[in-house]
């Protein structure tokens, strides 16, 4: 796992997870010496960070964790003696930065200088891992030896800001309300927050107690990091008082093993008129909705997860996999990333419409709009987190009505990767997930790797394109949103006709902006379309100039399905399990997994209770094979290399026919959960 120290590369870096920046103020950056090209380089590498937003309502609620303690040796520029970089030892404690000229000194108390960061403008350089303080009177200019030294101190300065504005909003509202003789009032107000889910919050506070431990940290940064540095992340602070809070970077000994999975799917494919977008010559536009006979809702609503402390888990699982975390079962929705890989194929009609489209540049148009419309289910799925699969757990979803059977299964866990294989009459689409996420303090970012695959039998095409980056912005509030960023190039592995470049334009006017072009082999554009990834995408150089894609009614329409964790109809039915379908299941299937059944009847605490009872599980039977010697070999994929050399999993051709003969009930199978 390197989840942590990569830097981002020149896509991802378009594309920063910092929230929205601004000039650099000109403070520290005007240096005369410059020529004006390099200045303006240097200006443009630095980004200032958002003023934090300070919740008042909850301020006082879940934000007032002091972070942990962050120390260690950074690079400080001075003006005067000694001009130039100079090693100094910092100490980040309860939101007040101080620094020694070593750690001796620190010891000693011999301080000097401090700053309370929540007062300082925070400006960062990516590039060349540098933090700017500027506090107007005082300023500091400090650089960090790595990039993960960097990228840690970044975090932990973000959440030291952050606590120390709450703490000044809980006090100024405390005086308010001291001022207005409002105390019982208040007491009432606080009392109609949402209640607290007992199982959930002692599962968080269990969290923390093991996270308290000084002496474990994160696995994966500390491994990565010299031992000289461990202090930077999670050292004790030895006499002084560490009562409050978890250590910073640290993590409990315990691996956390959630699965990762992502795959479902679904059917609904109707397509409205009324969103605007339309010429009424969509594709589509003249299939009426027809019904499945599948299910067309969930068997309860989602919880409220809005008390369930996000800021201890995320800061305390800094440079590890989401995928690997485990989380309450309340922050859950009832699929997961096994089955949200066949989420991506909800617009699978575009898949067929391509296949059906004998010009090689329209037929791109078609894939491209396929790969955009794999990212719409983003827009409403951000309070919730898919499960997690464990390693070996599988999925299948057939849909005659749609032309396609797919199978997923988890086949790392570390990293943790979801490898999926659709097939129909008219294409081919498989993909091995895996992510990088990055925690900025406010924003999370979500790094995917490897290719989706999409082949055409009828015109013997190969598609292949990257993903973008996702970013789950203000992830610690209720004001979380989505987006995407980056660029999708996709291309034909099988004839060089022509090429698509796709654009995720990030923080535009226009959110949720996506642009692309059709390229021939010359490099003329040929085709161009536009849109948003989540109302739809427009071609106007088609024959007849039309919407080539939009998202189906049961999410465009204001319906419940906010109430249903924000699922579309096909993702409702993603983990619909009929009496005919149970019997023919491996038992490694996700529908038959017990947790997440659980929470999808709206027993919260159940599903967690049993949540833990799996992972449990999980580790047990990790421990077990490696006491053996032994490593998880994937039942349904096998390893292999792509053309550019990169790993890649790829359907090993097995489940279809065990299925068939002798069936699932008559094989071994591994237990996963019981
Ligand atoms: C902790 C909580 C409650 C915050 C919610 C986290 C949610 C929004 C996160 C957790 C895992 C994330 C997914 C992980 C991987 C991918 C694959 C990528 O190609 C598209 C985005 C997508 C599908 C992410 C969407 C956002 C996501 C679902």
């Amino acid at each position: 796992m390197d989840s942590h120290g990569s830097s981002l590369n020149r896509s991802q870096s378009v594309a920063s997870g910092l929230e929205k920046t601004t000039w650099k103020p000109s403070h520290s950056r005007s240096s005369s010496t410059l020529s004006s090209r390099q200045s303006r380089q240097i200006i443009k590498d630095w980004e200032v960070i958002d003023d934090l937003q300070v919740d008042m309502q909850t301020g006082g609620e879940h934000d007032m964790t002091i972070p942990g303690l962050c120390e260690g040796y950074l690079l400080k520029r001075r003006k005067w003696p000694l001009k130039g970089w100079h090693k100094r030892y910092f100490v980040l404690e309860a939101g007040i930065l101080r620094y020694s000229r070593n750690q001796q000194d620190v010891s000693r108390g011999r301080v000097q200088g401090s700053l309370d960061v929540s007062l300082a403008v925070m400006s960062i350089n990516k590039k060349s891992n540098r933090i700017d303080l500027d506090a107007g009177d005082i300023l500091y200019h400090m650089k960090a030896k790595s990039h993960e030294i960097f990228y840690i101190w970044v975090t932990k300065l973000q959440a030291h800001r952050l606590y120390k504005k709450n703490e000044a909003a809980t006090l100024h509202s405390g005086f308010l309300q001291t001022l207005s003789f409002s105390v019982a009032d208040s007491a009432g107000a606080s009392g109609a927050l949402p209640s607290a889910n007992t199982a959930v919050n002692s599962k968080v506070s269990a969290w923390l107690q093991q996270s308290h431990n000084p002496d474990i940290c994160v696995q994966g940064i500390c491994q990565k990091l010299p031992k000289t540095q461990h202090s930077q992340i999670n050292k004790p602070a030895v006499g002084r008082h560490s009562s409050h809070g978890p250590p910073s970077v640290a993590d409990s000994a315990a691996e956390y093993f959630d699965a990762s999975d992502d795959v479902l799917c679904g059917s609904s494919s109707e397509v409205s008129d009324e969103s605007g977008l339309s010429d009424g010559s969509t594709p589509n536009s003249d299939v009426v909705a027809k019904s499945t006979g599948r299910r067309t809702t969930l068997p309860a609503t989602c919880p409220d997860n809005s008390h369930v402390g996000l800021m201890a888990i995320l800061y305390n699982n800094i440079g590890k996999d989401l995928a690997r975390v485990s989380m309450p079962a309340a922050l859950n929705e009832p699929v997961n990333l096994l089955q949200r890989l066949c989420e991506e194929l909800e617009y699978s009609e575009l898949l067929d419409t391509a296949s059906n489209t004998p010009d090689p540049y329209q037929r791109m148009v078609y894939i491209a709009a396929f790969a955009i419309s794999g990212y719409s289910t983003a827009m409403f799925r951000n309070r919730y987190k898919p499960f997690n699969p464990v390693l070996g757990e599988t999925y299948e979803c057939i849909r005659e009505d749609r032309g396609f059977r797919l199978i997923s299964e988890q086949v790392c866990h570390h990293p943790p990767i979801s490898a999926c294989h659709a097939e129909s009459e008219n294409y081919s689409f498989w993909q091995d997930q895996r992510w990088k996420n990055k925690f900025w303090g406010k924003s999370l970012e979500i790094l995917p790797t490897g290719m989706v695959n999409v082949t055409l039998p009828r015109y013997g095409d190969h598609y292949e394109w990257n993903k973008v980056v996702t970013c789950i912005h203000n992830v610690l509030s209720q004001q979380r949103y989505l987006e995407h960023y980056g660029e999708v190039t996709i291309r034909n592995l099988k004839s060089n006709v022509c090429t698509c470049k796709i654009t995720f334009v990030k923080v535009n006017k226009n959110l949720n902006e996506v642009q692309g072009t059709v390229l021939d082999q010359s490099g003329s554009i040929i085709h161009r379309f536009g849109g948003l990834w989540h109302e739809g995408i427009f071609c106007d150089t088609l024959p007849t100039p039309k919407c080539v894609w939009k998202p189906s009614e049961s999410i465009m329409i204001p319906k419940d399905h906010l109430v249903y964790y924000g699922f579309s109809t096909f993702a409702m039915e993603l983990n619909e399990l009929t009496p005919d379908l149970k019997p023919l299941l491996p038992p490694s299937d996700s529908r038959l997994r017990p947790d997440q059944r659980l929470l999808e009847d709206g027993k919260v605490e159940e599903s967690d209770m049993k949540k833990d009872e799996i992972e449990e599980f999980q580790r047990e039977r990790r421990k077990e094979l490696s006491k053996k010697g032994e490593e998880h070999i994937p039942r349904f994929f096998k390893k292999a290399k792509d053309a550019c050399g990169r790993d890649v999993w790829l359907t090993n051709e097995t489940y279809w026919k065990l299925r068939e003969n002798p069936g699932f009930a008559k094989t071994e199978n591994l237990i996963l959960w019981s």
